[in-house]
C-alpha cells in the first residue's frame, strides 16, 4: 500500500457538516436514487434507505414498474416515480428540485437502459454519485463521462473499474490510470476494496474504517445511499465521499462484536448509521 492520506476520525470530522438546530426536510435537500430492475429491487431499498438514514429530508426513488409495491412496502419514508415499463428502465423524466442524485444499481444493462442514461447524462446538470451497472454502461461508452457534471462521485469495485480503465499490472499502474481520468473529467473516484481508496486528481486518501463483515450482497448499494445522502445535505462531493466512506466501515466495526463477520448484512449497515454518526461527534 503507498503512503496515502489516512482516513480517521479527526478527518472525517474535518469534512462532516452536522444538521443545524432549525433544520427542516426542505433544508436538508433532496436526493433521487435511480436504479433497480425485475429480481433487483433490493438494491434500490437498500440505496434508498441508507439515503434517508444518513440525513437527507426527502427521498425519491426512480425505479421500474415491477418495483412499486415492493419499495412503498419496504420503505414507506421514500417517495415513488416508475417508469413505463414493467422491469427495467428505459427512461428517465422528472421534474424534481434535487440537490443530488445516486444511480446505478441493480439497474442492469439492457440496450434502453443505456439510452435512457445518455438522454438522462445529456440533461442533467444535479451532482452525482454513479454505482454499479451505470459505470457498467460507462464502461461501455468511454465517451459520456465527457456529460458528467464536474466532481461526479463514481464508486466502482475492483472488476467494475477494470471494465472502465482497463487491466493493471500493479496498485500504483491503477491509481496513475485513475487519476489520468480523474483529471481529464474532474471525476472523484471511491475505489471500494479492503481498504478504500478515495482518489481525486493528485490525491489519494485510504480508509482505516472496515472489515471482511462488509463482503455481503448489497454493502456497495448502501454506500452509493450514504454518499448521495450526504451530498444532499450540501457536503461537496468529495467530503460526502470521505465521510460517507468513513461512516459505512465504521458500522462494520462497531457491529462485529454482535453479528460476528458472517452474520453482517447490507441492512446491519443501515442500522449501525446512528451510532456511526454519534462516535464521529463524540
Ligand atoms: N439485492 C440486490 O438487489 C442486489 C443487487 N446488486 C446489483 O447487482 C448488480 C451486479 O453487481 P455485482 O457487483 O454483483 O456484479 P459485477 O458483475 O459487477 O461483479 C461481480 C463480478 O465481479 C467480481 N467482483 C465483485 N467485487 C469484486 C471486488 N471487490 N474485487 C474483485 N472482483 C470483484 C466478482 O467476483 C464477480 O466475478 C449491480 O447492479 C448491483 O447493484 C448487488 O449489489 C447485490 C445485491
Ligand atoms: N474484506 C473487506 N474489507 C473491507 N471492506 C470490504 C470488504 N469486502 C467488501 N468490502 C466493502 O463492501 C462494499 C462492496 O461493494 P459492492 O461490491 O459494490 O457491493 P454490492 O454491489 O453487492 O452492493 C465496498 O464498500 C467494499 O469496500
Ligand atoms: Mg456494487
Amino acid at each position: 500500500m503507498g503512503n496515502f492520506i489516512q482516513i480517521d476520525k479527526e478527518i472525517a470530522l474535518r469534512h462532516f457538516r452536522p444538521i443545524e438546530k432549525f433544520a427542516h426536510k426542505g433544508s436538508q435537500g433532496h436526493a433521487l436514487i435511480i436504479g433497480g430492475s425485475y429480481g433487483k429491487i433490493g438494491s434500490v431499498c437498500l440505496s434508498a434507505k441508507a439515503c434517508l438514514k444518513s440525513g437527507a429530508g426527502l427521498v425519491t426513488a426512480y425505479i421500474p414498474k415491477c418495483g412499486y409495491t415492493i419499495i412503498q412496502t419496504a420503505v414507506p419514508e421514500v417517495m415513488v416515480i416508475t417508469d413505463d415499463y414493467q422491469d427495467f428502465i428505459t427512461s428517465v423524466d422528472h421534474d424534481l428540485n434535487l440537490q443530488a442524485i445516486g444511480l446505478g444499481m441493480g439497474m442492469g444493462t439492457q440496450q434502453e437502459t443505456h439510452q435512457a442514461l445518455f438522454l438522462f447524462l445529456n440533461m442533467n446538470t444535479v451532482p452525482l454519485v454513479i454505482d454499479a451497472d451505470a459505470l457498467n454502461i460507462l464502461s461501455l461508452n468511454r465517451e459520456w463521462l465527457e456529460l458528467l457534471p464536474k466532481q461526479t462521485v463514481l464508486t466502482p469495485h475492483k472488476k467494475e473499474l477494470e471494465r472502465l480503465i482497463g487491466a493493471w499490472q500493479s496498485e500504483e499502474e491503477m491509481i496513475a490510470k485513475v487519476q489520468e481520468l480523474s483529471n481529464a473529467h474532474d471525476i472523484i473516484f471511491v475505489i471500494k476494496g479492503a481498504p478504500t481508496l478515495i482518489v481525486y486528481k493528485e490525491q489519494v486518501y485510504q480508509n482505516t474504517t472496515g472489515n471482511q463483515a462488509l463482503a455481503t450482497a448489497g454493502s456497495g448499494d448502501v454506500l452509493t445511499g450514504i454518499i448521495t445522502g450526504l451530498l444532499a445535505q450540501y457536503h461537496a462531493p468529495f467530503d460526502a465521499a470521505l465521510v460517507g466512506v468513513y461512516l459505512h466501515g465504521l458500522t462494520a466495526n462497531q457491529a462485529v462484536e454482535e453479528t460476528g463477520f458472517n452474520s453482517f448484512i447490507a441492512s446491519d449497515i443501515i442500522k449501525g448509521l446512528g451510532k456511526a454518526f454519534l462516535s464521529l461527534q463524540a
